[in-house]
């Protein structure tokens, strides 16, 4: 155990057992979650080649294998509950997105909201024993959104020839036969060919697939359908079925997101999911009770996000927080030995905010899950009315989040100066991992203004004198000011003081919204151009900080003290996220603090290590043995060599 790391953890002022019960929920989760770790760390089926050192193929081959073990494991532990099943996978593939993501995250419980208690014996069940592997096709290559509701282009009495269809509404459809009883699916151009499934490129044999229901000659808008896209025996893809993988990205190099083409692709009608929206035999069209609830996965997906912020977070401050304690640099004063970076304000000043986000998010997430479980709840039982609360909670957590967890690796990385640029820190691989969060389930922007339409509502509601209850009922109780009315009282030691400046400010930010769509209205008439033009503001609406310059600087004095306060448990703060050395997979992250012989044992292992003379260097052997020259360079070209 290196010295340094041994000290900081006896200058701690506080249990770090009791802290990680906390973190978990309880005592006894902690014990659980340990002795599910134990059950994949200490299991040679999970054992691995470092994926650093792994071709594309080669990482998709091991993502494979492993997942199968998972899911062999899965049913002989008996784990069903769906939390332990996304704790193991996280085990089983540290900080890695996997083949099945999409399968487990997406598809099923897509049929868990959407199908019928048919539909759920002939899918989920195959599903759950993975005979049916399945992905969640929404995007294509050419839109990444949809529209809820219809389109006045598409909507119940516009017949789907008329010629003022543009050519966005091109999408995927499902055309209803009821000759044969099945829908005949089409991807009419290029850029209605669904892209970046997951899942989808290779390893799925079945897609729910979003695509524009076409009956009785009218169009109803987007509703999902199950598609059998490869032979279950041969794995091979079924005729009209035009698949394949997308190629290489930014990470996700063990996930094969895929392009899938339709081509005149039949399927019975009950693979239409039918929960909510019906198509009759004859192909009448039965109206769902809210057409939102197609969009309930991604709702699910995002509270869940809001978690991933927070451990995407834990990780990267553990690993940059022990690596500050245990490496030296520059004498602080002359003849003395040099300082634990970790002592330098700047180093703190990068690093304990990160740490204090990773608690809050931690909280946050949990607070979003149990938000998520008992407004679903609610739906299923025939309530609708918390959704729309759901919807903008979940968007915009999952944007605010996933935007400043993305920053904070970054500031994490760079904490670590050069090695943290080296893929033996894990950091470049936690980025990679964790920022298409900004993207996927609904680009950050764009979730940023859902969650501004709801708090415009709600504001137009608070002013017409209802009582708001909830996240937003503050915008009832509070009056904005206008900024002649100066700043509020500030007592930045108390937490309730604090919280109801942010609230002041968010009902500032969005009286200011609100009062810029009023002016935009009148300049250009049209509430779609009002609303574009007032955007900065909306997502400014739903971000919410309301100081005097004194104040701010009284914070920033205050936020020095607590620097100090914080220095002696940094460490044990890190400790407490009781993060596994193996799950870490971090050099400079380790538990024991020993990173230089084990960053070198590290390099040692890189491919080109193989050999003391790479092949490909023979040639420079040869050239500067003067034996190449003549064939290679022409007679004027002058080569000076010593040789
Ligand atoms: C069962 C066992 C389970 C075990 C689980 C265990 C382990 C899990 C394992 C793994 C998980 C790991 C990883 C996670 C897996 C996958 C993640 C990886 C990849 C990502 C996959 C994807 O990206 S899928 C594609 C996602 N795509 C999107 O998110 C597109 C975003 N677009 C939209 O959401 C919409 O197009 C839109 C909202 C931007 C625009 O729609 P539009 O209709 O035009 O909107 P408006 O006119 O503005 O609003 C209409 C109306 O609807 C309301 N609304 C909109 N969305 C929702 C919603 N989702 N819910 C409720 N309500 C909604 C909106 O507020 C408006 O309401 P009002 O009219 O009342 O104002
Ligand atoms: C790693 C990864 C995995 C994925 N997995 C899946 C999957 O399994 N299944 C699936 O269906 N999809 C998947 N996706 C696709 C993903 O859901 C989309 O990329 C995402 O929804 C964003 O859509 P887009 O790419 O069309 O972005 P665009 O909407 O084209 O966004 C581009 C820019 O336009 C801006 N913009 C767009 N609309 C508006 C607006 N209304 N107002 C203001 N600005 C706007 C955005 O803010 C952004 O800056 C995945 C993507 C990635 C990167």
């Amino acid at each position: 155990m290196n010295p340094d790391i041994v000290k900081e953890r006896q200058n701690a002022t506080f249990n770090v057992e009791k802290l990680t019960n906390i973190l978990d929920g309880s005592p006894e989760k902690t014990r659980r979650r340990r002795e599910i770790e134990s059950m994949v760390l200490n299991d040679p089926d999970f054992q691995e080649q470092d994926p650093n050192f792994l071709s594309r193929s080669e990482r998709y081959d091991q993502a494979v294998r492993k997942s199968a073990q998972m899911i062999l494991k899965l049913r002989e532990f008996g784990i069903s509950d769906p939390d332990e099943i996304y704790y193991y996978k996280n085990c089983v593939h540290p900080d890695r997105p996997e083949p099945l993501d999409l399968h487990l995250g997406m598809f099923l419980p897509t049929l868990l909201n959407q199908a019928t208690p048919e539909q759920m014996d002939r899918f989920f069940t195959p599903a759950w024993n993975l005979q049916i592997i399945g992905t969640y096709a929404q995007t294509e290559m050419g839109h990444g959104w949809w529209r809820c509701s219809q389109r006045a282009s598409c909507s119940a009495t516009t017949p789907t020839v008329l010629p003022a269809l543009t050519s966005e509404d091109w999408r995927p459809q499902a055309t209803f036969d009821p000759a044969t009883q099945e829908f005949v699916l089409n991807s009419p151009t290029i850029s209605s060919i669904k892209w970046w499934p997951g899942g989808l490129g290779k390893t799925s044999n079945h897609a729910i697939v979003l695509a524009q229901l076409h009956t009785q000659g009218n169009c109803h808008g987007l509703h999902a359908f199950i598609v059998p896209i490869r032979d279950m025996d041969t794995h091979v893809p079924l005729p009209g079925i035009v698949v394949g993988d997308i190629g290489p990205k930014f990470g996700f190099s063990e996930v094969d997101n895929g392009f899938l083409k339709l081509e005149n692709v039949r399927i019975p009608l009950d693979n239409m999911l039918m929960k909510y929206a019906k198509v009759e035999p004859d192909g009448t069209y039965v109206k769902p009770p809210s057409a939102k609830l197609t969009y309930g996965t991604m709702v699910f997906i995002r509270s869940m996000i809001v978690g991933q912020s927070a451990l995407a977070l834990a990780k990267s401050c553990t690993i940059a927080i022990r690596y500050s304690a245990v490496r030296h640099q520059s004498e602080l004063k002359p003849g003395e030995p040099e300082p634990q970076i970790l002592n330098f304000q700047t180093q703190q000043h990068k690093l304990f905010p990160v740490l204090a986000t990773a608690y809050a998010f931690t909280f946050v997430g949990q607070y979003m899950k149990q938000t998520y479980n008992r407004i679903s709840g609610d739906i299923h039982e025939g309530d609708y009315s918390g959704l729309p609360e759901l919807h903008a909670l979940s968007a915009g957590l999952k944007a605010f989040t996933t935007w400043a967890a993305n920053g904070a690796i970054e500031v994490c990385r760079m904490s670590c100066g050069g090695h943290g640029y080296s893929r033996s820190s894990a950091l470049p691989d936690i980025y990679v991992e964790f920022t298409p969060t900004c993207t996927y389930e609904g680009e950050n922007t764009v979730m940023m203004l859902q969650t501004a339409r709801y708090l415009l509502k709600s504001y137009s509601q608070a002013r017409g004198g209802q009582q708001l209850q909830g996240s937003v009922s503050y915008l009832s109780r509070l009056q904005p000011q206008p900024v002649s009315a100066g700043v509020p009282p500030l007592n930045i030691q108390d937490l309730a003081s604090l919280v109801q400046v942010y609230q002041l400010r968010a009902a500032n930010l969005v009286e200011l919204a609100a009062t810029s769509i009023q002016q935009e209205l009148q300049l250009r008439h049209s509430q779609e151009d009002a609303w574009n033009s007032s955007a900065i503001d909306l997502v400014r609406a739903s971000d919410a900080g309301l100081l005097s310059v004194p104040q701010a600087l009284q914070v920033s004095a205050h936020i020095k003290e607590l620097l100090i306060q914080l220095r002696p448990n940094a460490v044990a703060l890190v400790d407490a996220f009781d993060l596994n050395d193996k799950k870490l997979n971090s050099v400079l992250g380790r538990y024991d603090g020993n990173v230089y012989e084990h960053l070198f044992e590290w390099a040692r292992h890189s491919p080109l290590n193989a050999s003391e003379v790479p092949p490909a260097l023979t040639i420079i052997v040869i050239i500067k043995h003067n034996q190449l020259i003549g064939s290679f360079f022409p007679r004027s070209t002058s080569l000076s060599t010593s040789t």
